[in-house]
């Protein structure tokens, strides 16, 4: 595997992997002075990345850098899918999406690509969460709620059924969604209400 932005995102998602028994080849970073990440070298940048067949997972926390990465190159885009996530059934991951420890997928809901699904998060029955989405540690996602492209959910945040939440928006640590929330949109508190908007 080799994996793009040498970080403590990056970080977590080695473990995952090398838990599994696959091994990170390298890592591709923007940042010269990055030299190794541990013993996993930095061999170059985004611009210096030629597809070798070798799978590829863009481990930038930030959605926005994620997906011009993505828009960068023609990789082949694997996954991390840590051995304490539970799965149920008809659940889909997309290509370049991980799964830190201890999350939950319940039954029938789509995570697309690109996605990171962080430790301890749940996201029940029957929903889909957009390319590029983030949900943070410990977030609470109810049945039947859809979440935009981009969007980043924060620590802690609890989203009640059936809500749906639109693209690049950022939902605050520790809100409490209980309403549709318009593209764009920074939402925080509880119940979580509309503070700015997020630039285009
Ligand atoms: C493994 C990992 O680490 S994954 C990381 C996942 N990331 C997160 O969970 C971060 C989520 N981000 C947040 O909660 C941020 O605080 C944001 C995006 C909501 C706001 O950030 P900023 O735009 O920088 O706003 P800023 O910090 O200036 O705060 C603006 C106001 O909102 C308040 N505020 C900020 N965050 C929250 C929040 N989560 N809930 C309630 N109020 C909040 C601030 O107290 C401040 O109030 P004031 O104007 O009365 O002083």
């Amino acid at each position: 595997m080799y994996l793009f932005g040498a970080s403590g995102h990056a970080k977590v998602i080695v473990d995952i992997l090398s838990s599994q028994g696959i091994k990170v080849k390298a890592f591709f970073d923007e940042d010269e002075s990055k030299k190794s990440l541990w013993d996993i070298p930095v061999i170059g940048k985004t611009k210096d990345f030629s597809n070798d067949g070798t799978d590829c997972i863009i481990s930038i926390g930030v959605n926005k850098t994620r997906k011009k990465v993505v828009e960068a190159i023609e990789a082949n885009f694997g996954r991390a899918i840590h051995a304490t996530s539970v799965l149920g059934s008809n659940v889909q991951i997309g290509e370049g999406t991980v799964l830190m420890p201890r999350t939950v997928i319940n039954a029938d809901t789509i995570i697309g690509e690109h996605v990171i699904i962080n430790t301890s998060a749940s996201v029940d029955h029957d929903c889909e969460i957009g390319d590029f989405a983030h949900i943070a540690p410990n977030v609470g996602v109810c049945g039947g709620v859809s979440v935009g492209e981009g969007t980043l959910i924060g620590a802690g945040a609890t989203v009640i059924p059936l809500v749906n939440i639109g693209k690049w928006c950022v939902i605050g640590a520790g809100a409490v969604i209980t309403q549709d929330v318009p593209d764009y949109s920074v939402v925080v508190g509880n119940p979580g209400k509309i503070v700015k908007s997020v630039e285009a």
